[in-house]
């Protein structure tokens, strides 16, 4: 059994997350959130699984180099120095980052580089997402991963090729660019569409979550394949066996 710690317990997802852990062999040691001590959750645990905010980042990985325990970031709308952050905590401590803790995305992704590598750069790629309503950041951390396997396909650099925001007068598409929409309202849990665009044709792949019991399984699976690996930076793709 495990003991796991949640950083955002009282959020849709530490909720989520509690919920799948009352009826799993491992356990939920306790949680905290905004203001609360993480140094004393880390105490007590064998990992800490993180979906709160990007201003908690900095103390939620002290908290877990302090205890040199594992950590499951899932928290999105990281900016490059929280990124930083991130990698060098994972130098001391195992530390899994991602945007998308979901089975069902990572496999998506995977077929997004296939197909990425498959079709040339003339087939334009845009990545639509829709959240629910009071989702705090855009794109959302899942379209960016998309867009990552895709960039990484193509043997670019996603910052450089990235059109997001479209309004006004915004002249043509950029060659080999990839593109952001984002779609807000109601209680949607989270859907992504990847469409290649070629001449004459559209290729669209497709998730959508219908509910956020898949994020909180992979969360809870990821921790767990966490505990007693060496320090280093991982990835869904290392649980799951998707490469
Ligand atoms: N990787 C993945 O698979 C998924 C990632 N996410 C991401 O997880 C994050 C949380 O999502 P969600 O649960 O919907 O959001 P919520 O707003 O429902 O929950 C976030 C929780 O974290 C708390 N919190 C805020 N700041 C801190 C802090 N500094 N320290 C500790 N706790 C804090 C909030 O408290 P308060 O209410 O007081 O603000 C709230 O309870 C988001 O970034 C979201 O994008 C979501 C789903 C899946
Ligand atoms: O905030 C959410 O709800 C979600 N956030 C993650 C993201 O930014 O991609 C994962 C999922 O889509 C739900």
């Amino acid at each position: 059994m495990a003991k796991i710690g949640i950083i955002g317990i009282e959020g849709r997802m530490g909720q989520a997350i509690a919920k799948v852990l009352a009826t799993s062999k491992h356990g939920l040691v306790g949680g905290v959130g905004r203001g609360e001590q993480a140094f004393e959750l880390a105490a007590q645990s064998d990992v800490l699984v993180d979906f709160s905010a990007p201003q908690a980042i900095e103390n939620n990985l002290r908290a877990a180099r302090g205890e040199n325990i594992p950590i499951l970031i899932g928290t999105t709308g990281l900016s490059e120095m929280e990124l930083g952050e991130i990698a060098d905590a994972a130098q001391d401590i195992p530390v899994l980052q991602t945007g998308n803790t979901s089975l069902g995305v990572n496999l998506l992704a995977h077929l997004v580089g296939q197909a990425a590598t498959k079709l040339g750069p003339e087939w334009d790629i845009e990545i639509l997402e829709m959240h629910h309503r009071m989702k705090m950041d855009a794109p959302s951390g899942t379209a960016l991963l998309l867009g990552e396997a895709a960039a990484a396909a193509r043997g670019i650099d996603l910052t450089g090729h990235s059109e997001s925001g479209r309004d006004g007068h915004t002249g043509a598409r950029q060659d080999g660019a990839i593109g952001f929409a984002a779609l807000r309202g109601g209680t949607v849990a989270g859907d992504h569409s990847v469409i290649f665009a070629g001449s004459q044709e559209r290729i669209t792949l497709s998730h959508n979550a219908e509910d956020r019991s898949i994020f909180a399984r992979g969360a809870v699976q990821g921790a767990t394949w966490l505990i007693g690996k060496p320090a280093g930076r991982y990835s869904m793709k290392d649980v799951l066996g998707l490469d």
